[in-house]
């Protein structure tokens, strides 16, 4: 028998299981087979691409069953009276509450948690449209309504989640540290596990003639970065209100190169949501900030992820930096619904770590939940965080209560040094996750998470989009902060003993 290889090609003979991974692998042709039969199979591969390939697998295949709707926030548990469809465009209920989409829970499940494991696992390191997507190998959970052909994907999510070894054993004496890198992505962020559910749900309305003209987002770097990302992948209009001077360079190029439409205003973040919101209240443009509930549906499925990638194991401590506080909520709707479907029997302990310059929930949660304000951010080098009216406040407050929770904050100085002391052990990572890394350094030096907790700090951002901060870090030009760990280059003479000196004194040797 001659050595077997599988080609993913046309065939009047493919057929999908309902995983949406072709189960048959179209045709296994020996090696040996004749050329032309070869030659033949590729072709036919070439002629059709992995949209075309879904749509002929959806011919004939079994009507989807599961379906979502948004309710109000405060009644999302139970069955409510007001509740939309997600083709309307809506971000509020009718007093003002926050939306959440609501899964018809009992008919996923209808499927046992086997089932649904096995479904995950599957599409895995596929290829195959949507599914090689993070966000849309869990479709039937996220938004189990929409057309395949109407997804826009750049097959996000999937991400590392990286054993942190020296970390966790030589600096926080932690044997099962673990980084989750969401920053390791299409725009460097974790914004895009959700910016493709919303787009991908903007496109639908627009073939729908749904009186949509763009897509808009007030952002502090990230969102914008996705947003425009997704739009321009799809040929819509991407619109974005930026603080003029408080994103990095990176972040402000991303939405430029992408074509957006890039206004920067004179005022800070919360500044720009105050605009965002009035302005897509008076414009057919579609609100792509986490108010809109549709976002919280792909991030959601990094929550899930981290369960799948410990074979369903339940860590007990998830650190998450928070801003805006959309995020912290869907790790906790994610690993909500494995445990209501049976995957998994508890959720782990959430924290929520925010920037001491911009730390409302901080505030909320040391007063016992008794007396929130709003507040005016302070400039802090975690950016993407600088934020002093989180929209996503009552969903953050939730998950916080329901996950026994706690909040942590971080100082500047603190968090440049978590951040440097990451790095030094390999990683590269963005202040934000140095927020996250302070507070894993408090609660492991107060011995509230053990040294063999099975602990995911979730880093949101990659490193190379704040390098600003570290080269001034590393250049030690940070007033009143010591930046002990800074590496700065040494200056050498192009002389042979002069190099000799420094190495003999860096390296210690005679
Ligand atoms: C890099 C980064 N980390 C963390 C956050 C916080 O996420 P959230 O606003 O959902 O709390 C944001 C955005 O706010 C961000 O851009
Ligand atoms: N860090 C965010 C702030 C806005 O958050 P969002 O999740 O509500 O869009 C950004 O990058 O803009």
């Amino acid at each position: 028998m001659g050595r077997r290889i599988s080609v993913r090609a046309a065939s009047g003979s493919a057929s999908s299981g309902e995983n949406g991974v072709s189960q048959v692998t179209l045709e296994s042709i020996s090696a040996e087979a004749p050329p032309g039969a070869r030659k033949e199979a590729v072709k036919k591969r070439s002629a059709e691409n992995i949209r075309d390939e879904a749509r002929r697998h959806g011919i004939g295949a079994p009507p989807n069953t599961f379906s979502a709707k948004y309710v109000p926030f405060s009644s999302r548990s139970s069955s409510s009276e007001e509740y939309y469809s997600l083709d309307e465009v809506i971000y509020r209920s009718k007093t003002g509450d926050l939306l959440d989409v609501q899964h018809d829970m009992e008919a996923l499940a209808k499927h046992d948690a086997k089932y649904w494991k096995n479904l995950f696992d599957s599409r895995v390191g596929k290829t195959s449209w949507p599914y090689g997507s993070g966000v849309w190998s869990k479709k039937e959970w996220v938004l189990p309504e929409i057309d395949n052909d109407d997804i826009v994907s750049l097959f996000e999510g999937n991400s590392n989640l990286f054993w942190a070894e020296r970390l966790g054993k030589e600096m926080l004496d932690m044997n099962d540290l673990w980084v989750k890198h969401c920053g390791i992505s299409h725009t460097g962020s974790f914004k895009d596990l959700g910016m493709t559910v919303l787009v991908s749900q903007v496109n639908r309305l627009r073939k729908m003639k749904k009186p949509v003209v763009g897509v808009g987002c007030a952002s502090t770097g990230d969102t914008s970065a996705a947003l425009s990302a997704y739009c321009a992948a799809a040929g819509i209009p991407a619109i974005v209100f930026l603080p003029a001077n408080r994103i990095s360079i990176a972040q402000l190029v991303q939405p430029i190169a992408n074509g957006a439409l890039v206004l920067s205003l004179d005022t800070d973040f919360d500044g720009c949501m105050r605009l965002i919101r009035e302005v897509t209240a008076e414009l057919p443009i579609y609100l792509a900030n986490s108010l809109n509930s549709l976002r919280l549906e792909g991030q959601k499925t990094a929550a899930i992820e981290i369960l799948q990638q410990f074979d369903w194991e339940v860590p007990d401590w998830v650190i998450v930096p928070g801003g805006n506080l959309g995020n912290i909520y869907a790790f906790f709707k994610g690993f909500q619904m494995c445990k209501e479907l049976g995957l998994v029997d508890r959720i782990p302990r959430l924290v929520c770590a925010q920037a001491a310059n911009a730390n409302p929930l901080y505030r909320f949660y040391k007063s016992g939940w008794e007396d929130y304000k709003a507040i005016k951010a302070n400039p802090t080098f975690a950016s993407a965080i600088q934020i002093g009216d989180p929209v996503s406040i009552d969903r953050a407050v939730y998950a916080m209560q329901q996950s026994n929770g706690i909040v942590e904050e971080a100082s500047e100085e603190e968090l440049m040094d978590a951040a440097a002391q990451a790095d030094l052990t390999g990683m590269f990572t963005c202040p934000h996750t140095g927020v996250a890394l302070s507070a894993l350094t408090k609660l492991r030096r107060s011995g509230v998470i053990g040294a063999t907790d099975r602990t995911v700090v979730v880093s949101t951002a990659h490193g190379l989009k704040f390098t600003q901060s570290k080269i001034a870090y590393h250049s030690k030009e940070i007033p009143d902060l010591a930046c002990q760990f800074a590496n700065p280059p040494l200056q050498v003479p192009n002389d042979f003993g002069a190099v000799m000196d420094v190495l003999r004194k860096e390296l210690s040797l005679r």
